[in-house]
């Protein structure tokens, strides 16, 4: 870790030299080109007291260079452990089967070496909560500056200069990157580790929830922020969020995920506007969507139950229990992955999808199923 920097309220005048390498290392950086991401049959299992459970089972997804996922689901569904899984940041003993081709290299397994070598220059990640990825002992500026050097042979004033760029690019005072985690608020934070996952304009971003831990104001603007800078650098990135209304904003395709599994995936124009899981259906709903002019607004309606023990994983659908349409094939067979167009749905009623779409609109459908959870209670 590089030294504590002296805290001060300015900046450091730059040198004409440290402009003339800072425009080098800028130039260097901006020729990287988009990552490719293809994650094929990839599974997780964790280990606990309570016995070994795969939190993610047999997902499959690609990343087109230049491209933003939206990997989408309820909290407990196995989003964080893909992300966690793809950064190598996975606890000891997960097991991990699978593979996540990164421009072609499996970045799954890899040791501890070759992990620094890809993190930050070409996969970065934008955690849920800032606490988690900075150090509260080191000032920003110092943490953007290793992770910089770690990376680029470049002096510790021209690391300083390009980090200082990357919090103008957030919307922060070059100053503020004297200070440390601790004097930052929530917003600031967040916004700094944006920064830093920045710095070496890595050709993937992994966005996971990155705006939870705010409030709802800092919440938009931060997403704002994240599409401007991203549409401006044209990177690769997997956003992670369980708000459907964010993934319609700022992903060309989405990934829906339910209990570990994938439930829905394809363009995310076509998994919104004609879902074919009832999952799907189900979460467009638990959402606001942007107001029609003229139109009356949507109640929100949530899907009534909750995401299932994975430690024992019912044996048909995943979803067969909240699902307003499960039969009982639902509840006793794997439905399999049936493809419509670039469109991809785990069910066995897809070619129903159109008949559910109507039915599941109406919000008496998810009341009827909730109080008759209630009664079977
Ligand atoms: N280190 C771990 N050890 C054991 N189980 C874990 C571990 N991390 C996550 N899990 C479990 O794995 C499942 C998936 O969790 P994960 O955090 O990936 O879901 P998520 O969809 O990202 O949820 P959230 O939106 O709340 O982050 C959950 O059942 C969770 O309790």
């Amino acid at each position: 870790m590089a030294t504590v920097a002296t805290p001060r309220a300015g900046t450091r005048p730059a040198t004409a030299a440290t402009l003339a390498e800072l425009e080098q290392l800028n130039r260097r950086l901006a020729t990287k080109p988009a990552a490719r991401l293809q994650v094929e049959g990839l599974s997780i299992g964790y280990s606990t007291l309570r016995g070994r459970f795969h939190a993610v089972e047999d997902i499959s997804f690609e990343v087109p260079a230049g491209t933003n996922l939206g990997l989408v689901g309820e909290s407990g569904c196995g989003k964080s452990t893909v992300v966690k899984a793809l950064m190598g940041l996975q606890p000891a003993g997960t097991y991990i089967a699978g593979q996540a081709l990164l421009d072609g290299q499996n970045i799954l397994g890899l040791n501890d070496d070759a992990l620094r070598d890809i993190r930050w220059k070409r996969i970065s990640l934008i955690t849920q909560s800032a606490m988690n990825s900075l150090d509260p002992v080191y000032t920003i500026g110092d943490q953007i500056c290793e992770a910089i050097r770690a990376h680029e042979r470049v002096s510790k004033a021209v690391a300083w200069a390009r980090a200082e760029e990357m919090f103008a690019l957030v919307g922060l005072p070059a100053g503020r990157l004297y200070e440390f985690p601790h004097q930052f608020s929530g917003g600031m934070r967040q916004r700094a580790v944006i920064a830093m996952a920045l710095a070496l304009n890595a050709g993937m971003l992994l966005a996971d929830e990155p705006t939870t831990a705010l409030d709802p104001i800092m919440q938009s603007q931060i997403m704002t922020r994240i599409r401007g800078i991203h549409a401006h650098m044209r990177r690769s990135m997997i956003l992670v969020t369980h708000d459907i209304a964010v993934v319609a904003e700022t992903c060309e395709n989405t990934v829906v995920m339910y209990a570990g599994k994938m439930a829905e995936s394809g363009p995310t124009a076509d998994v919104l506007k004609h879902p074919l899981h009832p999952y799907t259906m189900g979460l467009q709903n638990a959402f606001p969507r942007l107001p029609v002019p003229g139109a009356p607004r949507q109640p929100l309606i949530s899907i009534p139950g909750v995401v299932p023990n994975l430690l024992l994983p019912p044996p048909g659908c995943r979803f067969a229990s909240r699902c307003p349409f499960a039969t009982d094939l639902c509840r006793t067979a794997a439905p399999p992955v049936v493809r419509h167009g670039a469109q991809s749905a785990a069910c066995h009623f897809t070619h129903c999808a159109a008949e559910f779409r109507e039915v599941a609109a109406r919000p008496e459908t998810w009341r009827n199923m909730a109080h008759n959870m209630r009664g079977a209670a």
